[in-house]
């Protein structure tokens, strides 16, 4: 006989733990159910534990790059990985019971593991069979490996996050935000870093200001950038030490390698074949606006929706929104996907939101658009020898400029975006942003003042 819920949530990662919480707080009887850490990828072995390698970036950069110049005469004697490991991993853990207390105090009960449809209302963990009226599917994706030889001798993303040991030279494959993600931590923490893009520049569905702007940086400081590469092969040699083998016939010789071209949805093993869940061809879950699945009462948010957005606040908001429409009297509630802002946490950052100015030429016409660009010295580094250009766009449309895309590159984006995302929400046009008093002096200010 099936224990029985109002709601189950399959995942404890970003959006199952934000549903079942929101769930349990509107008074719905709660189960969560996780197969590995609760956090999912975003707490173990994404967002959380990249931010913490990406600040130690930062303090490498200030010491390499900039304390000189600002009078510090620093001896480093040694950068210990294995400390900076061990403190993001203390960290996590505190994230892990902060978690814990928080499903005590709401009432959801966590079980531990794998959980698999028996039918569309029952699934099956360890044996026992749980029973919901309400089922959400927030099971999320894995690293994809790409299918060539030798491909196994490659870490991923995963693996990143495991390495106990800093690798001296790394291969670093993808053109993505994790590849630029990892390879900008991997040069600063000072590993010597390549990164290998099949075309000609990362990041290429962004603003092409901000894919060029990044090429331009990784030029003047690193990693090295090596365009036109596809992967052929991976050899291991008898040292243990790898041979990344390129379509045009070039051969590199690292320690590491790290795979980094994207992620597949895991849909394929949780026996959605004995649901109503339709997928689509790469095992994305089908859903509708309000995140329901072609199943009655099941739904599904996150990483694994078809044509959706994998961050982590895409999953946290649509799970909390489809808790308060299905236990908070909420019934319209939707996640509203246009305009999502995101921060790439590359050397320097980017933050970008809405259309580039191709999407904005095609969508408006070429005579409804303006675009105004700024291009300055952060002031961080304009006293010191290593300057770092910032690069910022808005992109305004139709008579009243309406501004439908932000983008910026340099020192503190990641920081800048959060406040603009409010006003480009709320339709703001270029010339609300001229109303408002600059904040000098800082970076930000460039988009009140642009002419
Ligand atoms: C390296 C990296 C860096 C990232 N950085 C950022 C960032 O800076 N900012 C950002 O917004 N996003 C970032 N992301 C993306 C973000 O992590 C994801 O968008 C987010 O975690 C998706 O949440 P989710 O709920 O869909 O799935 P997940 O967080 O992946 O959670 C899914 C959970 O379901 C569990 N599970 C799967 N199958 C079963 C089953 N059958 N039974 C029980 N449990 C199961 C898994 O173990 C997992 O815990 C990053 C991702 C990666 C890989
Ligand atoms: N800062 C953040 O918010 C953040 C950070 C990391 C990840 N994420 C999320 O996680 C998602 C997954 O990240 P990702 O970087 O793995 O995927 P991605 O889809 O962003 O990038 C994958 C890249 O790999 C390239 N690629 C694909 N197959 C390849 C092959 N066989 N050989 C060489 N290159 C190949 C693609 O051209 C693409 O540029 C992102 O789309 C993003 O939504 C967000």
């Amino acid at each position: 006989m099936a224990q029985h819920y109002d709601y189950i949530c399959l995942g404890a990662g970003s959006g199952g733990i934000a549903s079942a919480n929101r769930a349990a707080i509107r008074g719905a009887k709660v189960l969560l159910i996780e197969a590995q850490q609760v956090g999912g990828t975003c707490v173990n072995v994404g967002c959380v534990p990249k931010k913490v390698m990406w600040y130690g970036a930062q303090i490498a950069e200030a010491i390499h790059l900039y304390a000189k110049d600002y009078g510090f005469d620093v001896d480093v004697k040694k950068f210990d990985w294995a400390t900076l490991v061990a403190s993001r991993e203390a960290y996590i853990e505190r994230v892990h019971a902060a978690y814990g207390r928080g499903f005590a105090s709401n009432g959801v009960t966590l079980v531990q593991g794998y959980g698999r449809f028996v039918d569309n209302h029952t699934i099956e963990v360890n044996g026992e069979h749980y029973s919901a009226d309400h089922i959400l599917i927030a099971t999320g994706g894995a690293p994809t490996i790409p299918d060539i030889p030798g491909a196994e001798h490659g870490i991923d993303s995963n693996g990143f996050f495991a390495l106990n040991e800093q690798p001296k030279r790394v291969a670093v494959v993808g053109a993505g935000y994790i590849a630029v993600e990892i390879a900008g931590v991997l040069h600063a923490l000072g590993s010597d870093t390549k990164l290998f893009v099949r075309r000609h520049a990362p990041l290429r569905g962004f603003d092409p200001m901000l894919s060029q702007a990044l090429v331009d940086a990784m030029a003047a400081q690193g990693p090295t950038l090596h365009t036109d590469a596809v992967p052929k092969a991976v050899h291991k040699q008898q040292d243990g030490t790898l041979v990344l083998e390129l379509e045009n016939g070039e051969r590199h010789e690292v320690d590491c390698l790290i795979w980094a071209i994207g992620r597949s949805p895991a849909t394929g093993n949780i026996g959605l074949e004995n649901t109503d869940v339709q997928l689509d061809e790469q095992g994305y879950v089908l859903v509708d606006e309000q995140q329901n699945t072609r199943a009655k009462g099941i739904y599904c948010v996150g990483d694994i929706i078809a044509g959706g957005i994998e961050l982590t606040p895409v999953a946290v908001k649509a799970g909390r929104l489809l808790s308060e429409r299905l236990f908070g009297n909420m019934p319209e509630a939707r996640m509203d996907y246009s305009n999502v802002p995101t921060v790439v946490f590359s050397h320097p950052p980017i933050g970008t939101m809405g259309l580039t100015e191709p999407e904005a030429r095609a969508k408006y016409g070429e005579n409804n658009i303006k675009v105004y660009n700024s291009t300055f010295t952060s002031m961080y580094t304009a006293v010191t020898a290593h300057r770092q250009s910032c690069k910022m766009k808005l992109v305004c449309a139709g008579p009243e400029e309406t501004v439908v895309g932000i983008h910026g590159i340099g020192f503190g984006m990641d920081e800048i975006l959060q406040g603009f995302g409010v006003a480009i929400k709320m339709g703001a046009t270029k010339a609300d942003f001229d109303a408002v008093v600059a904040i000098h002096p800082t970076g930000a200010e460039e988009f009140v003042t642009m002419r």
